[in-house]
């Protein structure tokens, strides 16, 4: 149904993917700086912060073509139970790629990473960092779920995102913000991810996937559904959903492409 599709935009190659994520970007951070004076974001570990930061570290070309990173404040879509300086931990590759290059002039983000005290302990690692969330969005009032101005994802060559995976129980979790799992069938196998209520409820969704081993899934994701984490993320969310890809990641799709403007 038109309207109620996701967005998808498909570029020739990363840097014209990250010139447009970067003004996509700026609209939400906006868009978030009116709505309530800061821009609250989810992301992702993965390939996304690698191109996140070509997005985020380049000239502003215009007065209009600022980011506000003082304003920002960056939440994990998904965090794997390591310490912030282990290999896989998402904190510490955002942080590599992105966070210690960022200009001391251009302002510092509000980071909110996993509390490392309670690493041996997923349950309450998941419950710990979702006081952080309440923290951040509920302050006291009885608030549903947390309204993100954007999650930030990655989709994995099985249809994963954040840490949910293809026909995991999980999909089915309907109260808790943040959940624990134990079992990730990718490495490392214990983390804490944010639920798909929350990911569904943001006020922007936006992909990022690059690179020919994208394309069997997102055939997949765009053509049959068939119930994968990314699908029910656009079937959820629609328009609310735009995808930022490379041609090989959806060579063979039929998925109509949005121009992006
Ligand atoms: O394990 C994870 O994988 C996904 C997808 O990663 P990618 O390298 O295929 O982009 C990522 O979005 C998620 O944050 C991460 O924990």
């Amino acid at each position: 149904m038109p309207g109620k599709q996701p967005n998808l935009f498909a570029f020739n190659d990363v840097d014209a993917l990250a010139s447009s994520l970067r003004s996509y970007l700026i609209t939400c951070q906006n868009a978030g700086l009116t709505r309530h004076e800061a821009f609250k974001v989810a992301v992702s570990g993965g390939s996304l912060p690698k191109t996140l930061a070509k997005a985020l570290l380049t000239e502003p070309k215009s007065t209009e073509d600022t980011i506000k990173f003082d304003k920002w404040e960056i939440f994990f879509a998904d965090e794997r139970a390591v310490p912030l300086d282990h290999e896989d931990s998402n904190y510490g590759l955002l942080k590599k790629e992105l966070l210690d290059k960022i200009p001391a002039e251009l302002g510092q983000p509000t980071i909110h990473p996993i509390d490392t005290q309670y690493l041996d302990d997923t349950q309450e690692l998941a419950d710990q960092y979702e006081k952080t969330l309440v923290n951040s969005f509920a302050k006291g009032d009885s608030v549903k779920l947390p309204i993100f101005d954007l999650l930030l994802l990655g989709s994995g060559p099985d249809g994963h995102t954040c840490s949910l995976f293809p026909g995991h129980p999980l999909l089915r979790e309907t109260d808790a913000w943040v959940a624990p799992i134990e079992d990730s069938p990718k490495p490392p196998p214990r983390r804490i991810t944010l639920t798909l209520p929350v990911v569904t409820h943001a006020v922007k969704v936006a992909f990022v996937a690059t690179g020919g081993g994208k394309k069997e899934i997102m055939k997949e994701i765009f053509e049959q559904g068939n119930g994968l984490p990314c699908a029910l993320v656009n079937e959820a969310t629609g328009e609310r959903c735009s995808w930022f890809v490379d041609n090989a990641a959806v060579e063979g799709v039929s998925f109509p492409r949005r121009g992006f403007l």
